[in-house]
């Protein structure tokens, strides 16, 4: 299958998983700044693997309800081309941080059920780009990077009025189902090509951005 869909590979930590995932043909690396995540990176250990990124591949920051103070860090430090906000930011808080950093914003929407889409629309207009994924399972989980999936046909055939990209729970297994399902130009994997919680298999990384070509 010849495919156009743009990957993403997130909560890379190392400079084999960065050259991996380039050398795959991801347009797209995650750097998460939220320190309860098993994938979690200080700003001068990002700085540090952004040199390993080719130019051409985004280096996108990954940050949850983030507070300036360390927005105000990773903006000195690591030379990023996008944010993704992981949290329950607000449009508002969105549009402070777009202005602030002077960076493109990509806004997570969790999904469960229908009741949740609604969600995708509000911010439109602020945000560059919506990452849609699964909605975390419990209150005290992870916001993201559970491995967990969402219906997929709650989204099929929608009209979407930013750039997106499907997130949760994907595979080198599932995802070009996913992509046929959803019409998602865009995915973002990180457990889904993992050997264990924050170790990136280079192997699943290949699998992932093979599955789709
Ligand atoms: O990856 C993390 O540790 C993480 C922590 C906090 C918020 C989001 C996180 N990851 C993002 O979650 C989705 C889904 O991940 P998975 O493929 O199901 O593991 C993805 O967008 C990651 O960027």
């Amino acid at each position: 299958m010849q495919s156009t869909v743009r990957v993403k590979i997130c909560g890379l930590r190392t400079p084999e998983a960065v050259a991996a995932a380039a050398e795959a043909g991801a347009s797209y690396v995650g750097f998460v700044f939220f320190p309860r995540s098993p994938r979690a990176l200080t700003p001068d250990e990002a700085r540090a693997l952004s040199v390993d990124v080719p130019s051409g591949v985004a280096k996108v920051g990954l940050l949850v309800d983030a507070d300036d103070a360390l927005l105000d860090d990773i903006d000195r430090l690591v030379p990023l081309d996008m944010l993704q906000l992981h949290g329950s930011e607000t449009p508002e808080r969105v549009a402070e941080v777009r202005t602030r950093y002077g960076l493109p914003v990509m806004k997570a929407i969790g999904i469960a059920d229908a009741a949740d889409l609604s969600l995708l629309d509000d911010f439109a207009g602020v945000a560059d780009q919506i990452l849609v994924d699964a909605k975390p399972p419990t209150a005290g989980a992870l916001p993201g990077g559970n491995g967990l999936s969402f219906d997929w046909r709650l989204i099929a055939n929608r009209r979407w009025s930013l750039p997106w990209m499907l997130a949760g729970g994907l595979t080198p297994s599932n995802v070009a189902e996913a992509v046929a399902l959803t019409g998602a130009p865009q995915v973002d994997v990180s457990s889904g090509v993992e050997s264990a919680p924050g170790v990136k298999d280079l192997s699943l990384i290949k699998a992932f951005v093979d599955a789709l070509r």
